[in-house]
């Protein structure tokens, strides 16, 4: 078996790289055969992985880096159309947030998760993750999101974070996740509510003129830790999806996060909390949003999201 590396060395400040210098002599030592490519700008791996033929059962591809990178690597292998089947994915974490290493307990040590997705890769042991497919209505573009996907105030909270020259400086201090909170706590202040509506499979409808935002979620995780979809399950076939309005007063407002940050808040009248295949996403006001933690410029939403399910070997 021959391993493609494919390492975004930004990931985690440096993290990434780090990680990877461990491994490659752990490989160098046990004569594994293997690539290495070290991504040079956003959206590099996405466009090595959405051009490439990478169906050669004799290969196996294995990402090295946070949630963006697998985010990439995800909508690279799904947008390419040379390969007709799907190539199972290996993931070592080396991101700041990881939400998807912290919901799987992901090891931190590059060689032990190398070990497990060689095993894995050799005996044909995927985990089959579901995936979120959100098309975009008036364009048709499609977009895949593995952890989750929210418009309004986590968006531009993730718009502030990864923007912010704090996330720079707290990365480099290992405290990357603190910079979504404080990124949070300014977009409190900015953002406005909007209207919002929401169909789901079974044709019922949510819908609010004082949205705060929505989150669509395989993953209860959000921005480094924060529990934000408690029962969020990746394997359950079924996306998680909160829409909340926007609290009537401060105080209100600092009760709910509370609730939030104790992962009970969906009993709140602010909170509506639904479970489905598949749903229509309207806005009418133009809006950030975020997939995976990336930021995408504000727009008006007509969107519909499904889910595919895709194997992933970690
Ligand atoms: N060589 C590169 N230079 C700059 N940015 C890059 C490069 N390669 C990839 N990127 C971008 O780096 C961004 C951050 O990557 P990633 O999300 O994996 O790390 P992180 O932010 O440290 O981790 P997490 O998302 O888990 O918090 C992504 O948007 C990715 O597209």
């Amino acid at each position: 078996m021959k391993y493609i590396f494919l390492v975004n060395p930004i990931a985690g400040s440096g993290r990434a790289k780090r990680k990877w210098r461990i491994l490659q002599q752990y490989l160098i030592e046990q004569s594994f055969d293997y690539e290495i490519y070290f991504s040079k700008a956003t959206g590099d791996i996405q466009k090595r992985l959405g051009n490439q033929d990478y169906t050669d059962p004799q290969q196996s591809i294995i990402i090295m880096g946070g949630d963006g990178t697998l985010h990439e690597a995800i909508n690279g292998v799904l947008h390419n159309v040379k390969i007709a089947q799907q190539i199972p994915i290996g993931y070592i974490s080396a991101g700041s947030g990881n939400d998807f290493a912290r919901l799987y307990s992901l090891s931190n040590d590059p060689v032990l998760a190398f070990k497990r997705i060689d095993q894995a890769m050799k005996y044909r042991q995927f985990k089959m993750i579901d995936i979120g497919k959100y098309t975009n209505q008036q364009t048709s573009m499609i977009t895949y999101f593995i952890n989750n996907m929210g418009i309004g105030i986590d968006a531009t909270a993730v718009h502030f974070a990864n923007d912010s020259q704090t996330k720079r400086w707290l990365n480099k201090l290992h405290m990357g996740q603190w910079s979504y909170l404080i990124a949070a706590l300014k977009s409190l202040v900015k953002q406005e509510a909007f209207e919002i509506m929401v169909e789901d499979a079974n044709r019922q409808q949510i819908r609010t003129q004082k949205g705060y935002f929505v989150t669509i979620a395989n993953n209860p995780y959000f921005g480094g830790g924060i529990k934000i979809l408690p029962d969020a399950d990746p394997t359950d076939g079924l996306l998680d999806i909160i829409i909340v309005d926007k609290p009537q007063h401060i105080f209100r407002l600092i009760w709910l996060l509370g609730a939030l940050f104790r992962g009970n808040y969906y009993q709140y009248s602010e909170v509506n909390h639904i479970q489905t295949k598949q749903m229509i996403l309207k806005t009418t006001r133009s809006e950030y949003s975020h997939l995976d933690g990336e930021s995408v410029s504000p727009q008006i939403f007509d969107a519909k999201i499904q889910l595919i399910k895709y194997p992933i070997c970690f």
